[in-house]
């Protein structure tokens, strides 16, 4: 098919009374049972809807924060896709797996491909000098049943985030594709978004049209909001990207998106209850064959057209999420500045519809690595508004704004490939629609933004300066 109908289901997952304490296998089937019925709602809806395939959440099934053993009664040994299993109508194939049964009927009996996220795991011993001390491995894992139910795909997390102390990792990254009849899927979990494998190799090698991405993803402005971040990964890769968060505002867990290449077709954001959501939209099967796909960008071309910066005595340093930018302020209504940092330039034309006193914006720089939570080498070009009209508070998280432009122009000497773009406007909103990527590198406003701007990024991964 030219296109089909996928949904996203964002999960306000009811967790265990203390994930610390070790519970019988009975009470954590009870537990999970009652996050699948919530699901299995989703499911059925979406499917009356129309929808091809639906992801749930990264955690949706049983929650967070287990120390190794008290996630253990919770887990299942999921077997290779390669066996050709309908749990649904052959549950005692293997040993006992009440979930892998569960997940397989929702999907066979509402004809719809199932996407969640569950624990596997596998017993080794001492002919496995890795094998952990208590005899098991355990995997953070995505399952894939297709409309009959069949187990399709089986995919074990590869960038664990800070650890997880309950789980391993995979002893080699796993790139995890299936067919479909409206599409080459591939998959991958949540914090797996900020490193090569096997995200884009998935994308870049095995030319994947879909990525599925269930997350628990704690959303941090400016930059990694998942909803900003997640639409301009689907941009920068060209592909779709089926992004299903989970729902806790105290964790900050919101954010989930329907996103094409040129945008996303529906997203969900709310702070303000704790409500689910179940998102459905149409996408392209092949989103790489359609007219609307973006060129392929030279990131750097127009910002090595441009004059040189030289640094000024008005630039100044500031922090984003731990790292040390380097910030010029927009001190005039429009103009064409730029901002250094090493080898990284960043060059910015823009017209505000009205320079207000009381906001104050920034166009900034960084190239290094990040070491806060995980290591990443990153290639940054922003244009933010500050919190406050004092110059020290520019790069704390800001929400909103009233400064609207007129247009605004973005570019950086890139020394990588793999740059997102990002537009997020006041209140958390996102922009399809109003802005692309020239095949020169610029991040340009389409026509004139609707709403006040809170950041205009161009957010670059440099994958190979990770370990040097
Ligand atoms: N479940 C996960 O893997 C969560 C990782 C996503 C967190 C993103 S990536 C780095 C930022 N730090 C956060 O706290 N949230 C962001």
């Amino acid at each position: 098919s030219d296109t089909f109908i996928a949904a996203v289901y964002e999960h306000a997952v009811i967790l265990p009374r203390a994930a610390q304490e070790t519970v019988s296998p009975e009470d954590a089937l009870a537990l999970m049972n009652k996050n699948m019925d919530i699901l299995e709602g989703a499911i059925k809806e979406a499917a009356q809807q129309g929808a091809h395939i639906i992801v749930t959440p990264e955690d949706g099934i049983y929650g967070w924060v287990f120390t190794r053993e008290a996630i253990y009664p919770y887990l299942e040994d999921i077997p290779d896709p390669e066996v050709n299993w309908i749990p649904c109508t052959d549950p005692t194939r293997f040993a006992p797996t009440p979930v892998l049964e569960r997940l397989s009927c929702m999907a066979r009996n509402n004809s719809i491909y199932v996407v969640a996220n569950i624990g596997d795991k596998k017993s080794c011993n001492s002919s496995d000098p890795s094998c952990p001390s208590d005899g098991r491995y355990q995997y953070n894992t995505n399952v894939v049943f297709d409309s009959e139910g069949k187990l399709v795909a089986r995919y074990h997390k590869y960038n664990l985030f800070m650890s997880e102390e309950q789980f391993n990792y995979p002893k080699e990254p796993e790139a995890v594709t299936f067919e479909t009849h409206f599409g080459k899927f591939g998959i991958f979990t949540c914090f797996d978004i900020l490193f090569r494998e096997p995200a884009v190799v998935l994308v870049s090698e095995l030319q994947v049209d879909t990525v599925l991405f269930p997350t628990a993803w704690m959303n941090v402005l400016p930059f990694l909001t998942a909803v900003e971040f997640h639409s301009a990964w689907a941009m920068g890769m060209r592909v779709n990207f089926l992004a299903s968060n989970t729902h806790n505002t105290i964790m900050s867990m919101t954010g989930s998106g329907i996103y094409a290449p040129d945008g996303a077709r529906a997203y969900y954001y709310n702070m303000k209850t704790e409500d689910g959501r179940l998102l459905i939209a149409e996408l392209d099967s092949h989103p790489r064959l359609s007219p609307a796909s973006p060129p392929a960008v030279s990131w750097s071309s127009y910002a090595s057209s441009v004059e040189k910066c030289i640094p000024d005595e008005r630039d100044f340093s500031g922090l984003i999420f731990y790292d040390q930018f380097t910030f010029t302020e927009l001190t005039k209504p429009e103009g064409s500045i730029t901002i250094c940092q090493k080898d990284l330039h960043c060059h910015l034309s823009y017209k505000m519809a009205e320079k207000r006193e009381d906001e104050v914006y920034v166009l900034g720089a960084f190239d290094g690595l990040h070491v806060v939570e995980g290591q990443y080498y990153l290639q940054i070009c922003t244009l933010l508004k500050c919190k406050s009209t004092d110059l020290s508070t520019c790069g704390q998280p800001v929400e909103t704004a009233q400064t609207k432009f007129d247009m605004f122009s973005l570019s950086g000497t890139f020394g990588t490939n793999y740059v997102f773009p990002e537009v997020l406007y006041s209140d958390v909103q996102l922009a399809p629609g109003e802005f692309e990527v020239l095949n020169d590198g610029r991040l340009i406003s389409k026509t004139k933004p609707t709403k006040p701007v809170v950041t205009v990024t161009l957010f670059g991964r440099w994958y190979e300066k990770d370990h040097l």
